[in-house]
């Protein structure tokens, strides 16, 4: 399942080379850090919405740019999905109200 993330990281990897004139992504990096931190709020904002519609396939569409966006966040900040997905095999069987109670000890 994460062999599109892998293969999404590699391509953000990639645009880091690429001109502003012919690739998304490498518009944002050189937008900086705010602009890519704006699209996250945009997706979010519209993921909620979408969620509140209820239609199943806007809220995948919208999921997907949220997703993407992140993955573009990673990338600039040096991270990778994987690094995202360690942290939640880490968690993977951990009870969020018991890591929660062990927070306030
Ligand atoms: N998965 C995506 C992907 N998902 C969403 N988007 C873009 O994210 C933007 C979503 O923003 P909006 O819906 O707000 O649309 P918009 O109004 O056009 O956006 P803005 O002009 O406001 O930024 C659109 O331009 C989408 O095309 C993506 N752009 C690229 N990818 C992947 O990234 C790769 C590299 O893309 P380039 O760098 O453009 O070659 C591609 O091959 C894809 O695999």
């Amino acid at each position: 399942m994460s062999d599109i993330l892998d293969r999404l990281a590699e391509t953000l990897e990639a645009r880091k080379q690429a001109s502003p004139d012919s690739s998304y992504v490498a518009k944002l990096y050189a937008k900086g850090t705010d602009a890519i931190l704006k699209k996250i709020g945009e997706e979010a904002t519209e993921t909620v919405m979408a969620a509140k519609d209820g239609q199943a396939e806007k809220i995948i569409y919208e999921v997907a740019d949220l997703w993407f966006h992140t993955c573009v966040l990673l990338a600039h900040k040096g991270l990778k999905p994987a690094d995202v997905l360690n942290e939640l095999a880490r968690r993977e069987g951990l009870s969020g109200l018991v890591e929660k109670a062990n927070r306030n000890e």
